[in-house]
């Protein structure tokens, strides 16, 4: 065998973290209620901490999951969660199952993607409005639901809490006018004009935080039975209602989008993140990372046309790069 690599100055440093599990696992489910089939496609990460310390400084393997098991108990869960088409819940009952089956495990942080399938509407006849299709399915853009969930034992299995951070990313949206940006600071660094009037366009990457989720020991100790003891209306708004939130949060985005005067990206996303917050009382804090994807105006003074300020500019390059970026967090008080 040849010799074992031996690294010097061992007293010098530490493992002061250490986290590991599958990435990006892809997951695609149907669940069919009679002829009505709903699916959800999703990209998951299932990483795990806790007490694994020895398996990086001491080349022990007798307390690892191999990540090979974790991407299988995702598909496990995938097949037999009754929450798998709520990727808040599926990521509860992952996190959950994974920290309870494990005792060395402490916690479980869970990510998931929604990828977009919609149902293609079909024309029931002539002039009638078109009916989603039971089982036909057409990809309506690149936008993903995101949810990350932390879920942490390490108070002790029966006292497991979670906190998730929802949200969605990729929403390309574009407006023509009922877009500003003046008053801004001018010294020898200005080339930029004040316009009243320009394109905006941004790809939302919103994120909003629940309010901390207390988890019930899973009822066979092993994670695989998971429910919460909420009813209906006590889950109102929660993470487990992760469904509704998402709905509201995501019409939220795009009506202030269309309809605000927006004097700035930033003025225009704090706007969003303070509804977000209004309207939903266990949303904690809402996040969002705004581009400004530029249209600039093509300059044809030298053939003589206007195309330079609205409602002349009718012609625009859109910048690749760079792009502005507006970011931001609104917090409940
Ligand atoms: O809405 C905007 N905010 C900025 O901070 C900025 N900076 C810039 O050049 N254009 C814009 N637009």
């Amino acid at each position: 065998m040849s010799k074992v690599y031996e690294p010097e100055g061992e007293g010098l440093s530490y493992l002061s973290h250490a986290r590991y599990g599958k990435d990006k696992v892809r997951v695609f489910r149907v669940v069919r209620d009679g002829a009505w089939h709903n699916i959800v496609e999703y990209n998951v990460t299932a990483l795990v901490e806790g007490d694994i310390e020895v398996s990086y400084t001491e080349a022990d393997n007798s307390v690892v999951v191999a990540t090979d098991s974790i991407k299988n108990i995702t598909y496990y869960l995938a097949k037999t969660s009754p929450h798998v088409l709520h990727p808040e819940r599926f990521a509860l009952h992952l996190g959950t199952h994974l920290v309870s089956k494990y005792a060395h495990l402490k916690k479980a942080f869970i990510t998931i993607e929604q990828l977009r399938w919609q149902r293609i509407p079909i024309a029931q006849g002539e002039g009638q409005t078109p009916k989603p299709h039971s089982h036909a399915f057409y990809r309506d853009g690149d936008e993903k639901r995101t949810v990350e969930a932390e879920i942490d034992a390490s108070a002790g299995k029966d006292k497991i809490v979670a906190s998730v951070t929802s949200g969605l990313k990729d929403l390309l949206v574009l407006k023509t006018t009922g877009s500003a940006f003046e008053s801004f600071v001018r010294d020898e660094y200005t080339t930029l004009m004040e316009v009243n009037d320009r394109i905006f366009s941004t790809s939302i990457d919103l994120s909003y935080k629940f309010s901390p989720l207390r988890i019930p020991p899973p009822a066979d100790g092993e994670g695989k039975v998971f429910d919460l003891p909420l009813t209906a209306e006590q889950a109102k708004g929660t993470a487990w209602d992760g469904d509704s939130v998402a709905t509201v949060a995501r019409n939220i985005t795009l009506e202030i989008f269309a309809l605000d005067e927006s004097a700035s990206v930033q003025a225009t996303l704090y706007k969003m993140a303070q509804r977000i917050v209004s309207e939903h009382p266990h949303v904690q804090s809402v996040s969002y990372n705004l581009p400004n994807k530029h249209y600039v105006p093509v300059d044809m003074k030298y053939i003589g046309i206007d195309n330079m300020s609205p409602p002349k500019a009718e012609v625009f390059i859109p910048l690749s790069a760079p792009s502005g970026l507006i970011s931001a967090t609104v917090s409940r008080k």
